[in-house]
């Protein structure tokens, strides 16, 4: 049977559960996931005084063919798009500037060290998303940055951070979509802290310092990123989710949740109905922890779909920036991400595709039986059928098709760099 006719029999079975199946594609097309250009260098960076990864976090896995180059980055992440359906965004670090062989530092990047990466994105109908790197450098060497002791280390960061938020606001208007500028920082201790507030109250002001610049949010949006522990930083994190929060909520930013940031049993679903009782917005890392924030490469499970659950039942899908944040280097990186990719928008499709108001309806009436019953139910009706006719009508491969491209980009491209 074609694609169409599976999807005309499964479209069929989603309508008596009252769902919409073209609407549910029709908002699908419109969700740009933020994809992460870090997956595809072992967030190396493009500095010419490279540095090693630090900030308490680890890749793993040497599988050939990471990119090396501006221009082999930015081949591989095409590649990745073009398996991938949908309008997506490219999310930055600064360490990916482009600055011709000079030695610029840190604080003194400009827009034009990342004019390249614009006129890119302008060639692909891409928006750009951004974060300051505050960790992989001699001023980051003690763990601690914005919150640090000493005052030249934490104006030297806040310089930086000042520097990208201008990064990031020239992104939006260059490409007519506001960047998101994320801030994330390592800053903590090995081991149980004597004082917990110094530190943290450093940040605030830091930070109050940073956002005291003002930048139209029509071209920047700022966001925090709360962490739980790093390695190095497993007794106490200043950044924490309290933190940031309540920074915040004060402060009219977003607050980021990266899934690999919370304690194992704590899920990042439940969280989003909550604090978006309280804020117009927030920002999602999707990632997988293994373990620890081991930033595997996300997967359909029950928290993936949860995830996709909360935003669409919730109306959230113009609330919710949904970027994405894991690091394999044990595979294919551009795999990586198509696989990453995919599976993100498959969970939103998942709720699309979910009868949200009747499932809701029987929660009021605390019809708990169905509820249950069809919400496992649905987990092995059609879906499949449904996701190929999309990818089909997106003019990206259907099913599995999508990793013989691969295949054949590894051979030809990725074997040939090492
Ligand atoms: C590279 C990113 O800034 C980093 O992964 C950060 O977002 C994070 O999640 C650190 O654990
Ligand atoms: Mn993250």
């Amino acid at each position: 049977m074609s694609t169409f006719e599976n999807y005309q029999l499964a479209k069929a079975q989603y309508e008596k559960l009252g769902v919409d199946v073209e609407e549910a594609l029709n908002h699908l097309k419109q969700v740009p996931i933020s994809i992460h250009c870090w997956q595809g260098d072992d967030i190396s960076g493009f500095e010419v005084n490279q540095q090693e990864l630090s900030g308490g976090i680890d890749v793993t896995g040497n599988y050939p063919g990471k990119a090396r180059t501006p221009e082999e980055l930015r081949n591989d992440l095409e590649k990745a798009l073009s398996l991938i359906p949908g309008k997506h965004r490219v999310n930055l670090h600064a360490i990916y500037a482009e600055t011709n062989g000079e030695v610029v530092e840190r604080d003194k990047l400009e827009p034009k060290h990342f004019k390249k990466w614009v006129e890119w994105a302008k060639s692909h109908d891409l928006g750009l998303d951004f974060n300051p790197t505050l960790f992989s450098h001699p001023m980051a060497a003690d763990g601690l940055t914005l919150s640090h002791p000493n005052k030249e280390i934490r104006e030297f960061w806040i310089r930086h951070v000042i520097a990208c938020r201008k990064i990031g606001e020239y992104f939006g208007r260059e490409l007519g979509t506001p960047a998101l500028t994320n801030i994330w920082i390592p800053d903590g201790y090995k081991d149980i802290p004597s004082d917990r507030l110094t530190p943290r109250r450093r940040l605030k002001e830091s930070l109050d310092k940073i956002f005291s610049v003002q930048i139209n949010e029509k071209y920047n949006v700022d966001a925090v990123e709360s962490k739980l522990f790093g390695i190095g930083s497993e007794a106490y994190v200043v950044g924490s989710h309290e933190f940031y929060l309540g920074y915040a909520l004060k402060n009219n930013k977003l607050c980021l949740l990266d899934t690999g940031h919370f304690h194992p049993t704590e899920v990042v679903s439940n969280k989003i109905s909550a604090m978006l009782l309280f804020s117009d917005e927030l920002a999602l890392h999707v990632s997988r922890p293994v373990r620890w924030d081991s930033d595997h490469v996300i997967i359909l499970d029950d928290e993936l779909r949860e995830i996709g659950l909360e935003i669409i039942r919730n109306e959230a899908l113009n609330k919710v920036r949904i970027g994405l944040d894991f690091f394999d280097a044990s595979i294919n990186r551009v795999a990586a991400w198509t696989i990453g990719t995919r599976n993100m928008i498959k969970s939103l499709l998942y709720a699309l595709l979910t009868p949200n108001d009747y499932l809701r309806d029987l929660q009021e009436k605390g019809n708990f039986t169905e509820r249950l019953a069809l919400m496992e139910e649905l987990k092995t009706y059609p879906f499949g059928a449904i996701w190929d006719y999309y990818c089909e009508g997106m003019k990206v491969p259907t099913g599995m098709a999508w990793l013989d491209e691969v295949n054949k980009y590894e051979a030809a491209v990725l074997t040939k760099r090492d």
